[in-house]
C-alpha cells in the first residue's frame, strides 16, 4: 500500500514539474520567464513542488485508509492536510501562491486514486473512475460554498467571481468530475501523444492552448473581468487556428501572446492547473501501481 501511495504521489509531482516546464506558456511561469507574476519564478515552482511531494502521498494514503461510503467525509478529512501543505508551500516560496489551486484539486485526485484501491488486489487506474470518485467526494460543494453564500464581507476570489458572473471555477470542475479535462484536454493530449514525432514540450503547450480556449479561469476574471477572459479564449483559438506549436506562424503568435499577457498582467493560472490535472490523468491511466 505504501508503494502504491508513493507511486500516486510520484505521478502528481511529475505532473506539476511537466506543467511548469512546458514553454512558452502565455502569461504563466515557464523556463523563459515569470509570465505575469512578480512574486514567483521557475525556481519557486521547483521549491514548491518539492515541498508538496509528501502531501500528495498523504492524500493517497488517506484515500486507501478511508472506511465507509460517505465520500464527503473523505473530502473533509483532507482539509487539515491541505492547510499543512499550504503552509509548506508558503514557507518554500517565501509567501507565493504557486500551487494554491493544485493543493486543492490534485489533493482530491490523489485521495480518489487511493480510494480506487479499495477492494482490489491490484489497481489499474482509470481517469473516468477517478473523476466519478472526485465528483462523489465533492457533491454539494457548489451549493454549500457558492449558491447559498451569505456573507457580509471577506469573499474569496472564487466566491466573488461566482456572484459577479456565475462561474463556478475549480469548485464546479471537481464537483462535475473535471468536465473540461475529460471533454477537451485529455482527448487532445492523448491524440497528440499518439504522434510519435511531436516533442512532449510542444504537446503540452498545445494542450494548454486548447484549455485556454474554453476554460472559465477565475484567476483571469478575478484580476480583470469577463471581457479579458473572452480575449484570452479568442487569442488561444487564433493561435490554434494558426497551427499552434506545430507551425512557425503559430509559435510566433504564442510568443506574441506571452508578451501581450505580461504587459496586460493576465495570468491564466487556473488553466495551468487544469494542464497539470490532465497530465496527472494521463500518467495514472492504465498504470498498474502495484
Ligand atoms: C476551494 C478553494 C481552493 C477555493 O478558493 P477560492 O474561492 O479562492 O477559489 P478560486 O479562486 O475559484 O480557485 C482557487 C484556485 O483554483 C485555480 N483555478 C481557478 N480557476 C480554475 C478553473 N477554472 N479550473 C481549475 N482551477 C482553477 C486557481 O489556482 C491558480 O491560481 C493560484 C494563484 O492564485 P492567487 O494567488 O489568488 O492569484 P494571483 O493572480 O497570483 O493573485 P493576485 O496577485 O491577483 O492577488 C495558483 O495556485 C494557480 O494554480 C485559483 O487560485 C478554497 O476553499 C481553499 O483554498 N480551500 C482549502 C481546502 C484545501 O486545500 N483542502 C485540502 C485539499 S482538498
Ligand atoms: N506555470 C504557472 N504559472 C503561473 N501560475 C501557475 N499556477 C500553476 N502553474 C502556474
Amino acid at each position: 500500500m505504501v508503494a502504491y501511495c508513493e507511486a500516486v504521489g510520484r505521478c502528481a509531482v511529475t505532473a506539476l514539474l511537466y506543467e511548469v516546464s512546458a514553454t512558452p506558456k502565455p502569461g504563466l511561469v515557464d523556463r523563459l520567464n515569470q509570465g505575469a507574476h512578480k512574486d514567483m519564478d521557475f525556481f519557486s515552482f521547483m521549491a514548491s513542488t518539492a515541498a508538496l511531494s509528501s502531501y500528495f502521498i498523504k492524500c493517497a494514503f488517506q484515500g486507501t485508509m478511508f472506511d465507509g461510503d460517505d465520500l464527503g467525509r473523505l473530502f473533509q478529512s483532507l482539509r487539515p492536510l491541505g492547510k499543512e501543505a499550504e503552509d509548506a508551500m508558503l514557507r518554500a516560496t517565501g509567501g507565493a501562491n504557486t500551487h494554491k489551486g493544485l493543493i486543492f484539486s490534485m489533493g482530491i485526485i490523489c485521495a480518489a486514486a487511493g480510494r480506487c484501491l479499495k477492494g482490489k488486489k491490484d489497481a489499474c487506474l482509470d481517469a473516468e473512475e477517478i473523476c466519478t470518485l472526485v465528483s462523489c467526494m465533492t457533491r454539494g460543494l457548489c451549493a454549500r460554498e457558492l449558491y447559498a453564500l451569505k456573507k457580509a464581507a471577506g469573499f474569496t476570489h472564487g466566491e466573488r467571481i461566482y456572484q459577479k458572473y456565475g462561474f463556478r471555477g475549480i469548485r464546479g470542475e471537481v464537483e462535475n468530475g473535471f468536465p473540461t479535462v475529460r471533454t477537451y484536454s485529455l482527448p487532445v493530449l492523448r491524440q497528440l501523444k499518439s504522434r510519435k514525432d511531436y516533442p512532449i514540450n510542444d504537446i503540452l503547450v498545445q494542450t494548454l492552448l486548447h484549455l485556454m480556449a474554453v476554460n472559465e479561469d477565475t484567476n483571469v476574471a478575478a484580476r480583470h473581468d469577463k471581457e479579458t477572459l473572452n480575449y484570452v479564449k479568442r487569442y488561444a483559438s487564433e493561435a490554434l487556428d494558426a497551427g499552434g506549436m506545430f507551425t512557425a506562424e503559430g509559435i510566433d503568435l504564442i510568443h506574441a501572446m506571452d508578451r501581450d499577457f505580461i504587459i496586460k498582467n493576465i495570468s491564466p493560472g487556473g488553466t495551468a492547473d487544469l494542464l497539470a490535472v490532465t497530465i496527472m490523468f494521463d500518467l495514472l491511466q492504465g498504470t498498474r501501481l502495484i
